[in-house]
């Protein structure tokens, strides 16, 4: 949690020491009440007093309440703002490491799990701030304040106290001991009843197309049980916190009054004065012990918060502590323009040491068209992303201009390539937001846009949409068909104008008037940009410069589709599979 105050701007350090000084003031005025009261004891007890002197000090009482009671609710006041901003820094951290995280974070951490630390916990360890800062100042200080000012005064009745202290403090121990593991436990169970509902929202057509709610309602009523009970043994085990600082509240008042009503009667009834002074001094000390158990019990409040927000700020800390598997380089530029070349790759998930790319070579010039073809699961996607970097290649280089991908700063790299991802992405917002999406050295003009969109096969849909280009996106692109999506991030893709494309099996939702349309638009507008497309279908890439043929991570064939037709067995079967005996002797 401390680990965290470094999140803390100045002006919330600021406003958190003026807190302090005016908890100061509280506490001062808190404390001068049982003086008070001694004195009005005494002031009662005096025959000589008069009803003015009884009405002076009932006044000055007063006004010491009101004045606490101003410097609290300024404190409050400044506490909310503190945790407020604290929480809004956090947040911010938080979201921008995440946003650095590679694929390999993602997996190590799931999206769920990320969700939950940037909300839930973060509004933990706001709320413990919120509550926390004026009552963790506070208590410790009257507490210690009120035991030097009781000490001396009845050593019997200081050692009653004490002992009462020490019982409280081991109560508070044993209970938070047994609690602090099962609101770890707690916080992981939210994680995966996050994953459950998250993933049940994401399929809810399957869940209903295969009559699934019941086995879907069953998995997330397991966490959810098992979260319940976590959650009722912490409930239960606090339920004894409070009852038993009250207790021991009443009681001590008890046994300090019995006790002290021995004392007093210890002194000579004779001696007048000397017994008011005693029976004085016993008021206060019953004032002043209670206001001990009164910090304890304030303590004891925020205690219960401690456990959970301690669990939540380890988790934020967990994320902005990582370390990013992936670290960019310094360098921008590069000594050629367009290329990307594989020199002996292999590659395995940092999962499993299995390769799934094995000594993979072939270098695309600029302007030319690599096309990557092979069965499922037999490394395309895997290919094309060594070279977007999304993971570093385990042997081997991967070069785009003739420079490591890993010397380039990550600005430099992406500026370079236009990626589409297997899956299309779209975000909230409308179709320009979408297709002029990051920063990119293409222009950012209406003009701009439709152009992308033109050459994406986009427009004929997007013109016909209310309100054209300024059409709203739904998030995930929901109100939209998935071959539109696909356009629209390829349209994405080309308005970042960058040397290098790359089309992870971004075709496969085009119809085929429409990919052929595609093909030639690129063709004749991009000459220069260099393509790598991975593509299920032969049809797609049968002009392609360069086919390479992969198997189970090998490349087992590279050439045009005439070599590959002569020379690749591999190629030959997805050929015949695909194509009429007409096209496969064109
Ligand atoms: N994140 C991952 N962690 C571990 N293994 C993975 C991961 N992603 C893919 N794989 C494995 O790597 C291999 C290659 O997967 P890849 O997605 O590159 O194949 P692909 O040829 O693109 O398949 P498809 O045509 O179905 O898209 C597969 O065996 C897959 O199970």
């Amino acid at each position: 949690m401390l680990k965290l105050l470094h999140n803390l701007r100045r002006r919330e350090w600021t406003m958190a020491a003026a807190c302090a000084v005016l908890i100061l003031g509280q506490i001062y005025f808190d404390l001068s009440l049982p003086d008070y009261m001694s004195d009005l004891t005494v002031l009662i007890k005096t025959p000589d007093s008069t009803l003015a002197d009884i009405l002076h000090t009932g006044l000055e009482m007063l006004g010491c309440t009101l004045a606490s009671a101003v410097l609290c609710v300024i404190c409050g006041y400044l506490t909310a703002k503190v945790a407020a901003g604290f929480s809004f820094s956090v947040r911010e951290a938080v979201f921008r490491k995440i946003a650095d995280f590679g694929q390999q974070e993602m997996m190590a951490f799931s999206v769920p799990s990320l969700i939950n630390r940037t909300t839930n916990d973060i509004t933990q360890v706001q709320m413990l701030t919120a509550m926390g800062l004026q009552i963790l100042i506070k208590s410790p200080i009257m507490a210690v304040w009120a035991i030097i000012k009781i000490v001396g005064k009845s050593w019997t009745l200081s050692a009653i106290t004490a002992g009462f202290v020490a019982a409280l403090l081991v109560m508070m121990v044993v209970i938070i001991g047994v609690v602090v593991p099962r609101f770890r436990r707690v916080q992981k169970l939210t994680d995966r009843i996050n994953l459950v509902a998250r993933e049940n929202l994401n399929g809810i057509n399957v869940v209903h197309a295969y009559n699934a709610e019941d086995y879907q309602n069953a998995k997330f009523q397991r966490g959810n049980e098992e979260l319940m009970h976590t959650q009722l043994f912490n409930q239960r085990a606090f339920a004894f916190l409070m009852p038993g600082v009250t207790l021991a509240m009443n009681a001590l008042s008890l046994v300090i009054y019995w006790v002290g009503a021995s004392i007093v009667n210890g002194v000579s009834a004779a001696d007048t004065a000397a017994r008011l002074a005693t029976f004085s001094n016993i008021v206060v000390f019953g004032t002043y012990a209670t206001y001990v158990i009164m910090s304890i019990m304030m303590m004891v409040m925020i205690i219960m918060l401690i456990p959970a927000a301690q669990v939540s700020a380890q988790r934020i800390n967990e994320v902005l502590e990582t370390r990013n598997s992936l670290t960019q380089g310094t360098r921008t530029d590069a000594p050629e323009a367009g290329t990307v070349e594989f020199r002996d790759v292999s590659f395995h998930y940092p999962s499993s040491d299995k390769n799934v790319l094995e000594h993979i070579s072939f270098t695309a010039r600029r302007g030319e068209t690599v096309a990557f073809i092979g069965a499922t699961g037999s490394g395309k996607t895997t290919l094309v992303s060594l070279a977007a970097r999304f993971y570093d290649a385990t042997e081997g280089q991967v070069l785009v201009d003739g420079v490591d991908v890993r010397d380039y700063t990550f600005d430099a790299l992406y500026d370079r390539i236009g990626y589409m991802t297997q899956k299309a992405v779209l975000f909230s917002g409308d179709i320009r937001s979408n297709v002029l999406f990051g920063a990119s050295r293409g222009g950012n003009s209406d003009e701009d846009v439709q152009k992308a969109l033109d050459l994406a096969q986009a427009s004929e849909f997007v013109d016909r949409m209310p309100g054209g280009i300024r059409a709203p996106i739904a998030e995930g692109g929901t109100n939209v068909s998935g071959g539109q999506k696909q356009r629209l991030s390829i349209a994405r893709a080309l308005a970042r104008r960058p040397e290098i494309l790359v089309f992870d099996d971004s075709f496969s939702a085009l119809d085929y008037r429409t990919d052929a349309k595609l093909r030639a638009g690129l063709d004749r507008e991009l000459k220069d940009t260099t393509r790598l497309i991975v593509a299920q279908r032969i049809g797609t890439i049968r002009n392609a410069d360069k086919i390479i043929v992969l198997d189970e991570g090998k490349m087992v064939g590279m050439g045009t589709h005439r070599e590959l037709m002569q020379t690749c067995p591999v190629y030959q079967e997805i050929a015949r599979s695909q194509l009429s005996r007409e096209e496969l002797v064109a």
